[in-house]
């Protein structure tokens, strides 16, 4: 901090008076002492003058620079027209004339005279010095000023660019229709409510906090799906999932999900703060165009149920997945017993009639998130996401326990019937389709040679299984 002055000749202040005599009427010894205390305050408040980030500057009411730090002479040094910084009305006159005014019109014994006052250098400070200043006065007593002045130059592009890009973003949200822009948290909560989400989905603020599975409804997900899409889109920068949704009063409607991570988090709020955007896309029109598509591909023509080949893309997916993030998979094989009986009690009509009743039995008793196949003839399968062995199996005894109270009428027939189930488990010696199908089929074996209408679990010690 130096007084004021050609910038070669900056002195700094001395002790103010009033400081100097503060241990006058005091002994001789307390006011060395005192004086010793005041001259090394003095000294650590030049130091911090010196230092600090902003510039700072004293003045008398009059505009006379007193003390002045090095930051504040570089900020108004190329406005002085003389090489001269004593006294900053002059050194401001030509970029900001309206400082001389408001400090003489301030006549408050003491108080802020402005805050932040922007200061537009017109080119002065040249391509790469300051273009804006921001400059704060405060009255400290009849006689000084006190300014901080800071170079806000980035600061004001900044918060441009920032509110651009909140224009931007807000017509983007006020025009789009049939998209909803979401924001989620770490952990996959929605983090704000916009129009976009409103005009889509139906749903309030209310939906702020809300794990995004809401927007689905409850059985075609589970929690580990949900946290899969949002690793997959930190793993390859983006996840799309397409399905079904539910609008806030319920009416479904089919939708792109697609969900980007979000470049800057911040490691100290991993969970709360912005970490994704999900961008959630109304897609019935398109979904019905190609539905007869999907329908054809992947879709039993008999049953309605997934095909063969519907059934193995799922279970690729899913499969794929758990062994990213490990979490169960279960298999569970359905046989019809004795079906040839039936066919030949009664005809093929009548056959194909049980087997649409049993496809719609187990549709019933799985949640929609289970993939239902038949893979050809009186043969079906089940794949159950995140489910447990324990859980499959007592998935697959309701299964039989439907069918056994099932009477099935069709060409002045009525026709009960029984089934055999076996269920596997993925592990790391099953863990793709072909594998886990053999080895559901060596249960359905057992359950067959068992007496049939039972479930057996895959176990490596099941007769005839060869690991
Ligand atoms: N109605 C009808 N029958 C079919 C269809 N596909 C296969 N089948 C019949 O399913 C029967 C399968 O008989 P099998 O393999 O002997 O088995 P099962 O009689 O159920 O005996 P178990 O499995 O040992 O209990 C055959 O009669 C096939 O013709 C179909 O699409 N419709």
């Amino acid at each position: 901090m130096s007084g004021p002055g050609p910038a070669s000749g900056l002195a700094p202040e001395p002790v103010p008076r009033s400081c100097a005599d503060a241990g006058v009427d005091a002994g001789a010894d307390a006011g060395a002492a005192a004086g010793l205390d005041l001259a090394a305050e003095h000294e650590a408040l030049m130091q911090f003058l010196y230092l600090a980030p902003v510039g700072l500057v004293q003045a008398g009411t009059d505009g006379a620079i007193t003390l002045i730090n090095p930051i504040s002479a570089q900020l108004l040094m190329p406005l002085s027209r003389d090489g001269c910084l004593d006294n900053l009305f002059t050194a401001l006159q030509d970029v900001a004339p309206e400082v001389r005014t408001l400090c003489q019109q301030f006549t408050a014994p003491r108080g802020k005279i402005c805050d932040g006052l922007h200061i537009h250098l017109h080119g002065g400070g040249g391509r790469a010095g300051p273009r804006i200043l921001a400059l704060s006065i405060v009255k400290l007593d009849a006689a000084r000023l006190m300014g901080v002045l800071q170079d806000v130059t980035l600061q004001v592009q900044r918060d441009r660019q920032l509110r651009q890009s909140d224009a931007w973003l807000n017509a983007l949200l006020a025009s789009v229709s049939d998209y909803a822009l979401v924001s989620l948290d770490g952990a996959g909560r929605i983090e704000q409510w916009n129009d976009s989400i409103g005009r889509v989905t139906g749903y309030t603020r209310s939906v702020v906090g809300q794990p995004y599975a809401v927007f689905e409804p409850g059985d075609t997900t589970t929690p580990e799906h949900a946290q899969d899409l949002l690793r997959e889109a930190d793993g390859s920068g983006w996840s799309l999932d397409e399905g079904l949704r539910l609008r806030a009063d319920g009416t479904p409607f089919w939708a792109s999900a697609m969900i980007s991570p979000l470049p800057e988090r911040d490691p100290a709020a991993p969970d709360t703060d912005p970490a994704y955007c999900l961008v959630l896309r109304d897609i019935t029109d398109r979904r019905d165009a190609s539905e007869s598509w999907r329908q054809a591909v992947f879709s039993d023509h008999l049953t309605g149920v997934a095909n063969r080949r519907g059934f193995f893309h799922a279970a690729e997916l899913e499969l794929g997945r758990a062994r990213r993030y490990p979490r169960p998979v279960a298999v569970a094989l359905f046989d019809l017993d004795h079906f040839k009986l039936v066919n030949d009690t009664h005809g093929h009509p009548v056959g194909d009639a049980v087997l649409r009743a049993f496809a719609e039995a187990l549709r019933t008793t799985f949640r929609a998130v289970d993939v239902v196949a038949r893979l050809g003839g009186e043969e079906f399968a089940v794949l159950l996401p995140s489910t447990g062995i324990t859980q499959a199996c007592a998935v697959a005894r309701r299964v039989l326990a439907a069918v056994e109270g099932l009477t099935v009428r069709a060409d002045g027939a009525a026709v009960t019937f029984t089934v055999s189930a076996g269920v596997v488990l993925a592990d790391a010696q099953a863990g793709n389709i072909d594998d886990l199908l053999k080895r559901a089929d060596r249960a359905l074996y057992a359950a067959k040679a068992g007496g049939r209408n039972r479930v057996v679990c895959w176990t490596a010690d099941l007769p005839g299984v060869a690991a």
